[in-house]
């Protein structure tokens, strides 16, 4: 049975969903020395912001398959290091959007209002009416940066309250934008004219203190910046010395550079400023949709079935390996196939869709392609997550061309690959049953399924040939269980292809060679 670490508190029905498949252990507050000790006994690792995924633990995770993330954020896991060990990197990307968006809110209203401080000065036993006047968000501006799933959220409910909205993100479109009443503006214009500042927006390096002094000195003194996003987007320090010298209002921090939050300036500062401890996703209902999602993901992935929201298989999403599955499959084979007709290292791959492929999505099939060119040298360490990084590290150049004019079947692959040894070229279709069929060998029509021992030959097609090898193939003891021909003209060169019930014992392939006529003969496994 497979072993699933949980590393953060998660809620119990994600525990419950794993152990249909796996024997589950919740691990909390481990520490890094002692989760690389441990994380080798395990067939995948489910965790939220609390646990920093370094390359050294994924290394040490021998039999990981999986790293699920329940939650949005995955900047706590390497996932560079994660897709070139071949493991699948999942997230929930939805599941605590609302709660997101709703504590970003919250942020707002409780600064606007001084809502914690005036709590706690009750609570002390005072009754102070006068320090904690406010002020009101109708009717002020709000500068969304992001408009993403949170960001989006955030919008509709501004506006709602009478907000007028002003939003930056490079990535989404005028129309979109409108759609949620937002101006898309610059983020020079935004810092300028908002009220209030809310960051929604992942980090990278491109965001990271995109806050900065240069930009506080840029807003308001009446300014509020609230982020419940990333810490580190803002450079903490210079945002403590602009509230201190009352160059913007205030700040609603959710998340730090460092987390937990140690010594820090900002801790020191009054009612303009309020911190909580990341709990943007810490409603009973975000975390019941997370665990959920992502152990279904783990589930799933332990099964053998793809995963919906791996971050890092790009375009290989379960709806499209539905649909590709069987051509991938024969993309898969034919990579295979051509790998092991070029031997030696293969240095340029040419992936042609034909027929009706033309028009479908290339990569899947790319990939696919590679994962199987590359599976003599790799066997089961390549998978779909890591072949194109594998093929690249190899220096395995990759052309796509298409030819919707090649209609010998309703959709067919030609794979071509180029190394130290030649050239080789293979093509493929699916019948209507889905099998796979063989139509072409370096330039030689032929229709053969594949089988699991294959003998393929370029000979001279002239009388006595086919005799000799089989008389040749029966004093080593080797049984054909098919055979076919290919040839492109009469008495010119041809192809043969034979499917063998055993390997080909060693040495035979050399004596092959000596049959006058056959120029070539090589040996796949399938
Ligand atoms: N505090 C919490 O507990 C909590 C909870 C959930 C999510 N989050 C964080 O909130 C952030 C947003 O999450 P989401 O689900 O809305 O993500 P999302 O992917 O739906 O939206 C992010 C948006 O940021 C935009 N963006 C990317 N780079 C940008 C840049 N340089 N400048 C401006 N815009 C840029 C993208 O175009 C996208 O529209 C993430 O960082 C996530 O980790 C925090
Ligand atoms: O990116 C996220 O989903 C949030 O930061 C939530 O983090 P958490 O799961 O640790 O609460």
């Amino acid at each position: 049975m497979s072993k699933v670490l949980v590393s953060d508190p998660i809620d119990q029905a994600g525990i419950d969903i794993l152990s249909q498949v796996a024997t589950v252990d919740v691990k909390t507050g481990l520490k890094p020395e002692e989760l690389v000790k441990i994380i080798g006994e395990y067939d995948a690792l489910m965790i939220r912001s609390g646990t920093r995924v370094t390359k050294e633990i994924i290394e040490a995770g021998t039999q990981l398959k999986i790293i699920g993330r329940a939650g949005v954020g995955v900047d706590n896991v390497d996932v560079a290091a994660a897709t070139r060990q071949g493991i699948v990197v999942v997230n929930s990307p939805e599941g605590n959007t609302i709660a997101a968006a709703e504590h970003a809110l919250a942020m707002m209203l409780s600064l606007s209002r001084h809502i914690p401080d005036a709590n706690a000065s009750v609570k002390r036993g005072e009754w102070d009416r006068k320090t904690f006047v406010g002020a009101e968000v109708y009717k002020k501006t709000i500068g969304i940066v992001g408009l993403g799933k949170i960001g989006s959220h955030v919008a509709t409910v501004a506006k709602a309250m009478g907000m007028k909205l002003l939003a930056y993100d490079p990535f989404i479109s005028t129309e979109r934008a409108e759609q949620l009443g937002c101006q898309l503006v610059d983020m020079d214009l935004l810092v300028q004219q908002a009220d209030y500042i809310t960051l929604h927006i992942p980090k990278t390096p491109e965001t990271t203190h995109l806050i900065n002094a240069n930009m506080l000195a840029k807003m308001k003194p009446t300014t509020r910046i609230i982020n419940c996003a990333r810490g580190g987007i803002i450079d903490e320090e210079a945002l403590a010395t602009a509230i201190k010298e009352g160059q913007i209002a205030g700040a609603a921090l959710d998340v730090f550079e460092s987390e937990p939050l140690g010594e820090s300036s900002l801790r020191s500062l009054g009612k303009e400023v309020i911190l909580t401890p990341h709990l943007g996703a810490s409603t009973t209902e975000a975390q019941v949709n997370v665990a959920i999602d992502v152990a279904e993901q783990i589930r799933d992935v332990l099964l053998g079935l793809p995963a919906r929201s791996a971050v890092n298989i790009p375009g290989l999403g379960p709806d499209v390996l539905e649909e590709l599955k069987p051509y991938m499959q024969l993309a898969e084979t034919l990579g295979n196939l051509v790998g092991q007709l070029a031997g030696g290292r293969v240095e340029l791959l040419n992936v042609r869709l034909q027929g009706e492929l033309a028009t479908n999505k290339s990569q899947p099939l790319v990939v696919a392609s590679l994962k199987g060119l590359l599976f003599q040298a790799l066997r089961e360490r390549v998978n779909y997550v890591n072949a194109s990084i594998e093929a690249k590290e190899r220096g395995i150049r990759v052309i796509e061309t298409r030819d919707a004019a090649i209609k010998d079947y309703a959709g067919s692959i030609h794979l071509e690959a180029t190394g130290s040894l030649g050239t080789h070229a293979v093509t493929g279709a699916l019948l209507g049953d889905g099998e796979i069929r063989l139509t072409n060998l370096d330039g030689f029509p032929i229709n053969v399924p594949p089988s699991h021992h294959m003998l393929f030959t370029v000979h001279r097609d002239m009388p006595g040939i086919i005799g000799k090898l089989g008389s040749l193939l029966g004093s080593f003891n080797v049984n054909i269980a098919s055979m076919q021909v290919g040839r492109k003209i009469v008495r010119g060169d041809a192809v043969m292809v034979l499917s063998l019930d055993d390997p080909l014992p060693d040495g035979i392939l050399t004596e092959i060679t000596k049959v006058p006529g056959i120029r070539d003969a090589y040996t796949v496994t399938l």
